[in-house]
């Protein structure tokens, strides 16, 4: 498998480290518009090689997309990233620009090419790439609900005080501040609802801290998370690599599911070698229903925008 990173950034080179590290894919290309950047970070993971153990071939390239070309997987990441007190909303004019000229340079050389959009706002980012590209919506994927869902099992085994391995749990919804809807209700403690262990005021508490775990860590940071990130993606790759059909929530352009239409927002997916295999449509409650909507609501007003400044 060819894997392309574009951004050779902090999400793009953990892109690649976690990739890397994992195993599974022939060949990384990193790809970055500032001149050389990409082939340093290239060189300088490729010399971890030896001592993590992977045989994955890492080249870095600038702004060279001939290199790119017969990737199966390629991975957006290029943009700016927020700073302490700004939503991700607010980097829509810079990162609408930067994402569709990379997108639409990607197919023009990977025809075939199954597409990752992590570059924020991301739902309005996917929704992007897939009319700038005019992909199948199985080539199409945004991610964020996998990073928040690991972000909400975190906060889960933190206040169960247990193993993360312990806890079962997704987020839906919009990759944003106020967008993003934990399921709080469906998650479990080794198949047990966390119901049973938490009081309301706790999970409640969960719920607020998974949903701006972006923004903890950019106040803390000074510039927006990677490690997860990173993580995250690599997941996603994996499961296309290995064909995997493991269920993660992903952004994908909704046509009609979970009533919802024409526009990316996070609901669980499918994930194999086909892109998204498949939108699994859930039974959600009245009151996770009327939260997906709302945040529905949030990621179309934000696509409005776009057609303003794309
Ligand atoms: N979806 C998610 O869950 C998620 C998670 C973390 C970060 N992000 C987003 O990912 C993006 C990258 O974050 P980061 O921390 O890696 O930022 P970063 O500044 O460290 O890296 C971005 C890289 O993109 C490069 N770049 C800019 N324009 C380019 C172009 N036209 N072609 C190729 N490369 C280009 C820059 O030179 C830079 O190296 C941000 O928009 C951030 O908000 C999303
Ligand atoms: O918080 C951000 O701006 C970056 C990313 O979307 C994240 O959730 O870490």
């Amino acid at each position: 498998m060819k894997v392309t990173v574009v951004g050779a950034g902090a999400v793009g080179a953990s892109c690649a480290e976690y990739i890397a590290i994992k195993d599974f894919a022939d060949e990384i290309v990193l790809v970055d518009i500032k001149e050389g950047f990409a082939e340093g970070k290239a060189m300088d993971l490729m010399q971890t090689a030896s001592l993590n153990g992977f045989d994955s071939t890492i080249t870095g390239v600038t702004n060279d997309y001939a290199a790119t070309a017969g990737s199966d997987v390629a991975v957006i990441t290029s943009g700016i990233p927020r700073k302490p007190g700004m939503t991700r909303e607010e980097l829509i004019t810079t990162n609408a620009n930067i994402v569709k000229t990379v997108a639409e340079n990607l197919i023009k050389h990977s025809p075939e090419v199954i597409i990752i959009v992590v570059s924020n706002p991301m739902d309005t980012m996917t929704y992007l790439a897939a009319k700038a590209t005019g992909l199948p919506k199985n080539r199409i994927i945004g991610m964020g609900g996998a990073l928040d869902s690991a972000r909400f099992k975190y906060r889960l085994a933190e206040a169960l005080d247990c193993p993360q391995s312990d806890v079962s749990g997704m987020v839906i919804g919009g990759h944003s501040d106020v967008g993003m809807v934990p399921l709080i209700e469906k998650a479990t403690r080794n198949s047990v609802p966390v119901s049973e262990f938490l009081s309301e005021e706790q999970k409640a508490g969960i719920v607020e801290a998974t949903k701006v775990g972006g923004a903890t860590l950019t106040k803390l940071l000074g510039t927006s998370a990677w490690y997860a990130p990173g993580a995250a993606v690599s997941e996603l790759v994996k499961a296309i690599a290995l064909d995997s059909k493991k269920m993660f929530p992903c952004s994908a352009l909704l046509e009609g599911e979970y009533g919802l239409n024409d526009l990316c927002i996070g609901v669980p997916v499918l994930i194999g070698k086909n892109g998204i295999e498949k939108i699994v449509e859930i039974e959600l409650s009245e009151d996770e229903k009327a939260k997906l909507v709302t945040s529905a609501e949030g990621v179309s007003k934000t696509n409005g925008l776009l057609e303003v400044e794309a």
